[in-house]
């Protein structure tokens, strides 16, 4: 496996509006790395996604994939570059009229003109993926919480994605389907070499399986390590988030108005 970075965000910038979200960001994320994107409410975390998958573009800056600018991409190729790229959102429900077969199914129909027999093919080996092959007859209704998270991944890589983004993927599971998730999360990251970003609140869970973690605070880049360095970090900030303490440089219940990271010397840390 080539070790370069596969998305890279240069020097970004992104504000709705007259309010700047993001400020600067400088970030890369190596091709089959699994890396976290942490930060406190509304700091920005989903409009980074956003600008990787193209549902926005940066002000200023550029956010690459692979290569070639996400910004400057028309219809096309933006259609192109979501191909290669499975979404797995807290809230990306399945369709609920739809058997699971279905349901993962579909973005291969909307994708490729594969005969039936290889779309069976491949809707089964994913739901063998995610553990939950013989489910393809069931209604989502009839799953729980846990295994439709997991039917929502099988149908996230049904085309091998290349990228995959995450958010928020724990958020309403049980411990045993949140560990469930994460393992599978890891182990198809390192079977698919995928490169892949994820957001979330859960940082004990997510230091277990990411290779690279980002704190974002204040539109910028609070601090960035692996799990073993973030665990060791000495920096309060760090320190205040891992530990979801109330009291500290961190404000959890309004987005920061300024660059914490500046005020904490952890600029580019
Ligand atoms: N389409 C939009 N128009 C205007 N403001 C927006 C829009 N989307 C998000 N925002 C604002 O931008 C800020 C960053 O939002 P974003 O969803 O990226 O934060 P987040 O870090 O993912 O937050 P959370 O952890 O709460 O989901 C928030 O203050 C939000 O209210």
């Amino acid at each position: 496996m080539q070790n370069d970075s596969f998305i890279e965000f240069k020097r970004v910038s992104f504000g709705y509006g007259d309010r700047l979200i993001l400020q600067d960001i400088s970030l890369k994320i190596d091709r089959g790395q699994l890396v976290a994107i942490m930060g406190g409410s509304g700091s920005g975390k989903t409009t980074l996604l956003r600008l990787i998958s193209g549902q926005i573009r940066a002000q200023e800056g550029q956010v690459l994939v692979d290569g070639r600018d996400v910004g400057r991409m028309n219809q096309r190729e933006l259609y192109q570059h979501r191909r290669r790229m499975g979404m797995l959102f807290q809230f990306g429900a399945l369709f609920t009229d739809l058997p699971v077969f279905d349901n993962v199914a579909f973005p291969i129909r909307e994708h490729t003109s594969l005969s039936p027999q290889m779309v069976r093919d491949l809707v089964l080996m994913k739901l063998h993926a995610v553990g939950l092959r013989g489910t393809e007859a069931l209604m989502p209704a009839e799953l729980s919480g846990g295994m439709a998270r997991r039917i929502a991944l099988a149908r996230a890589i049904a085309l091998d994605p290349q990228i995959m983004l995450y958010d928020e993927p724990f958020t309403g599971l049980d411990p045993i389907s949140l560990a469930t998730i994460a393992l599978l999360i890891k182990k198809l990251s390192d079977a698919l070499g995928t490169s892949a970003v994820m957001v979330t609140h859960d940082v004990h869970k997510s230091l277990e399986i990411v290779d690279y973690v980002y704190f974002i605070a204040g539109g910028k880049i609070a601090a960035a390590g692996t799990p073993d360095e973030v665990r060791a970090s000495d920096s309060p900030w760090v320190h205040q988030f891992i530990h979801g303490e109330a009291d500290g440089p961190v404000h959890f219940a309004y987005p920061a108005q300024q660059s914490l990271a500046g005020s904490f010397g952890l600029e580019g840390a």
